[in-house]
């Protein structure tokens, strides 16, 4: 059967980029969906305001919703410290096998747990199965319908504490608005919008801050 969009993104990462290094890796998806084919990757554009917020928190305990094909993963797992934890959920199995490879191929698999199910199963299981007490940071970038119930179940298992970090993607496009209502609204957070646009297009998008502000 013909290969899926995810494999044919791989098989450009393959054909391109350079074994071990992580930037050939990005280079070569953004040249792919810019050039080749669309896909849902927080791209280049919003993956530079994700840089500079992971440079300037320099997180130890990081979680990802929603790994798709591993773009944000390889960009967020690049500039971690030594030592740092970073989990990333993917329930699609065809997903996650591609995201394994990708993230392989950038060298980043020992900085990297991807842990294939879904984050309503998983979340409450992460602090007694990985020993993880909170999150310094979290990227949402999976269904955008998830994006609020998710957040209120990790502030009920105590993954979200004083100075903890929300990053999330296409809260404009294709928007999430029970999320920014609620993380805007809320005594609980500190939140700010970065405008940016929808990857590879100039349609409007935007990455929002939250910073838990304890309770
Ligand atoms: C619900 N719990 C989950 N647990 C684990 N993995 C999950 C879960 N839910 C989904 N996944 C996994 O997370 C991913 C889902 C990404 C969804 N992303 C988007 O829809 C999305 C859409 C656009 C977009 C914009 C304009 C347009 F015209 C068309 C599309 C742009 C974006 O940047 C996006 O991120 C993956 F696919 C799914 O298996
Ligand atoms: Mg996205």
């Amino acid at each position: 059967t013909r290969k899926s969009r995810p494999q044919r993104l791989l098989k450009a990462v393959e054909g391109k980029a350079t074994l071990g290094d992580p930037q050939s890796v990005i280079t070569a998806i953004d040249h792919f969906c810019r050039h080749k084919e669309w896909a849902m990757n927080v791209g280049d554009e919003k993956g530079s305001i994700l840089d500079s917020l992971v440079i300037e928190l320099s997180p130890v305990n990081v979680l990802e919703l929603g790994t798709y094909c591993g773009y944000s993963t390889v960009r967020i797992a690049r500039l971690l410290p030594p030592g740092a934890r970073f989990i990333t959920l993917e329930f699609n199995p065809d997903y996650a096998a591609v995201a394994r490879q990708v993230i392989g191929w950038a060298g980043l698999e020992d900085k990297v747990q991807l842990v294939e199910g879904a984050s309503g199963d998983w979340i409450p299981r992460l602090r007694e199965h990985f020993g993880v007490q909170m999150f310094d940071l979290v990227f949402l970038d999976h269904w955008k319908d998830q994006y609020l119930p998710d957040t209120k179940q990790l502030e009920e298992c105590g993954l979200i504490q004083k100075g903890t970090v929300l990053l999330a993607d296409n809260v404009i496009c294709p928007g999430t608005p029970d999320y920014l209502k609620y993380v805007r609204n809320s005594p609980h957070y500190d939140s700010r919008y970065y405008r940016s646009h929808l990857e590879y297009t100039k349609v409007e998008d935007g990455l929002e801050k939250s910073v838990f502000l304890g309770f």
